[in-house]
């Protein structure tokens, strides 16, 4: 089944029978820089979904993981239409929310801030530090004031410990990480990438991490990252980042990102979401 539906969400979320399905999808999938299509899905349609904030960076597509439907958005858009800081976070956060998603798994690429996190080995954060400079950061813009709560754990641990078991299967894996989020589009200088490493103490770098994340927890979803080092960063002096090594990495790891996130998604339990929308419950002023 393919095919695009077009729907303008006011009241959300939408109802199974406006979507056209049997039930909502709980897990949705957010693609990063070479994962422009999920390639996962035995039956999918897509849905060209209007948002508060606008279109999302490309049609959600929705498909079937055996019994389960399951969201997959692409936040680059396909083509990588939108640069890290253009990306429409707000709207892709709000699209996945409105559509049912309650368990939010990310996938990006990132370059390692240390030796032994190498190119071509997954990276599960459970950190991050904002480097970011200019982002819609909120939902909450007031009048309605809200101040959320995500420090102990912005990545959720449950669906960490998943990604773990079943990465680690396939390929080499670390469990744990900080990674810090940069405003981009262009790389670190040496000065700055050793200020990430050696004094805020971060391990892996990417642009996109934020506002993504705190977005998703703002709407009560969980999140998790499948990191894919690609590169060293700047600070192997005859091998800096360009964003042909990272696709070109990301190229080599792809299939087996995918073979991670079909593991996965059937063993996301269906409640993992409760204890973050708890962040919710005493946050708003
Ligand atoms: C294409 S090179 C830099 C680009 O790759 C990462 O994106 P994503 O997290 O979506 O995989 C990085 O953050 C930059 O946006
Ligand atoms: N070194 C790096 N810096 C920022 N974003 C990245 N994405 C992949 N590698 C990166």
């Amino acid at each position: 089944m393919v095919g695009v539906r077009k729907l303008t969400v006011t009241r959300a979320p939408v109802s199974p029978s406006e979507l056209g399905v049997d039930s909502l999808p709980y897990v949705g999938v957010i693609g990063g820089s070479g994962l422009y299509e999920a390639g996962f899905f035995s039956e999918y349609f897509e849905v060209q979904l209007h948002t508060p904030y606008g279109l999302p960076s490309d049609n959600v597509v929705i498909g079937r993981v055996g019994g389960e439907w399951v969201a997959f958005l692409p936040r680059h858009g396909r083509g990588h239409r939108y640069p890290p800081h253009r990306i429409p976070y707000r709207a892709n956060a709000w699209a996945l929310w409105a559509l049912g998603v309650r368990a939010v798994i990310s996938v990006s690429a990132v370059g390692s801030l240390r030796q032994d996190f190498a190119p071509g080995d997954f990276v599960i954060p459970d950190q991050f530090f904002d480097a970011t400079k200019g982002r819609e950061y909120t939902f909450f813009d007031g009048p309605r004031t809200c101040h959320i709560q995500i420090g102990l754990e912005p990545f959720n641990p449950v669906i960490n410990q998943l990604l773990y078991e079943e990465a680690s299967r396939v390929n080499r894996t670390h469990l744990g990480g900080c990674y810090v989020c940069i405003e981009g589009p262009r790389f670190s200088t040496k000065a700055e990438s050793r200020v990430w490493r050696d004094v805020y103490g971060c391990d892996i770098i990417g642009m996109t991490l934020v506002p993504e994340i705190n977005l998703v927890r703002e709407l009560g979803m969980c999140y998790s990252l499948l990191a894919l080092v690609t590169d060293y960063d700047i600070w192997v002096p005859h091998q800096p980042v360009t964003a042909d090594l990272v696709e070109r990495v990301m190229g080599e790891k792809l299939e087996l990102a995918r073979k991670v996130l079909l593991n996965v998604i059937p063993r996301m339990p269906r409640d993992v979401h409760v204890k973050c929308e708890e962040v919710l419950g005493n946050a708003c002023v």
